[in-house]
């Protein structure tokens, strides 16, 4: 099957022993409010980011823990959409960017040569700020993936699992009865959700966020953080947000960046009520930002 690399037969053949194996106990963690049971499913080490002969990322180190969400938050410009994109590779499509250092997915490296750039993509999802929903039905919005990674066959097989990642994003009770319908028609927060429902119907073990709330209304945005609040059961989630009383309300560890720089990075409720670093205190109480 086309998306079976070396990536994907790895993570299947270290099922369940590699995430033991990432069972952390270090002291570091434990400082930063990381209980001995989380696992770590994104790895950071070093992580360097170049937009031709500018720096945008400088050293980032950070260990990301499985089925929590994890909120990235700082001023415009500090680097957060630049460090989403590097764990699921969307930077390679940058003219003139360059990475360094080591990016790992369940103990392994994103950006190794022998990695299939389609499988990386797929394990690590990504939902963006303006839902973009194909130009299809809501059906084929949901189904186009599978069917060409061969996920599924098409017929009985592929309806349940349009509605399985359907009823996943909440999203099943509303359009049920017009599948064939453009997903262009629904409403913006609908059409996130259709978002969200596309991304997990590849079965990743991540998703990326990226501002998914921030052309939303209320409403649709407190469906949203409730759905969060839901995957985070099944999936890794990391969002990029500008919204601080949303990192607070739904992130469980929260990293504050400045000027390519990671500041700071705890549990969400360290880092909101009682910040170590002066510069997170000065954002987070609004006197930067
Ligand atoms: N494609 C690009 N080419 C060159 N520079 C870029 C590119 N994308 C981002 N940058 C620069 O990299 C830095 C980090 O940008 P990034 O978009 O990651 O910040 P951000 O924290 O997500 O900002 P915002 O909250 O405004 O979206 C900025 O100085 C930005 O101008």
């Amino acid at each position: 099957m086309p998306w079976q690399s070396i990536y994907e037969k790895n993570l299947k053949e270290s099922g369940n022993s590699m995430e033991k194996s990432y069972i952390h106990t270090s002291m570091s963690d434990r400082e930063m409010g990381a209980s001995s049971e989380e696992t770590i499913k994104v790895e950071v080490k070093n992580l360097n980011l170049f937009y031709g002969e500018k720096q945008a990322l400088n050293s980032i180190n950070m260990d990301i823990y499985t089925k929590k969400i994890t909120a990235l938050i700082g001023p415009s410009g500090c680097g957060k959409s630049t460090f989403l994109r590097c764990i699921n590779r969307m930077n390679d499509l940058v003219q003139n960017c360059r990475v360094e250092g080591y990016i790992g997915v369940d103990g392994h490296d994103i950006y190794d040569k022998s990695i299939d750039v389609v499988a990386v993509r797929k394990r690590v999802g990504m939902v963006f700020q303006q839902p973009n929903p194909f130009p299809k039905s809501i059906y084929e919005n949901i189904a186009y993936a599978p069917l060409m990674h061969d996920i599924v066959k098409k017929g009985k097989e592929c309806d349940e699992l349009v509605e399985k990642a359907l009823k996943g994003a909440n999203l099943w009770d509303e359009v049920k009865d017009k599948l064939k319908d453009p997903g262009t028609a629904l409403s913006g927060g609908q059409q996130q959700r259709l978002c969200i429902a596309r991304a997990i119907a590849v079965e990743p073990d991540v998703i990326l966020m990226d501002e998914p709330t921030s052309a939303l209304d209320p409403i649709s945005t407190e469906k949203i953080e409730n759905l969060m609040l839901d995957l985070k059961k099944n999936y890794t989630i990391i969002i990029v947000t500008h919204n601080m009383q949303q990192a607070a309300r739904i992130a469980d560890y929260t990293a504050f960046f400045h000027l390519g720089n990671l500041i700071e990075y705890s549990d969400a409720k360290t880092l909101f009520v009682n910040p170590k670093e002066k510069k997170t205190e000065d954002y987070i109480t609004g006197r930067f930002g």
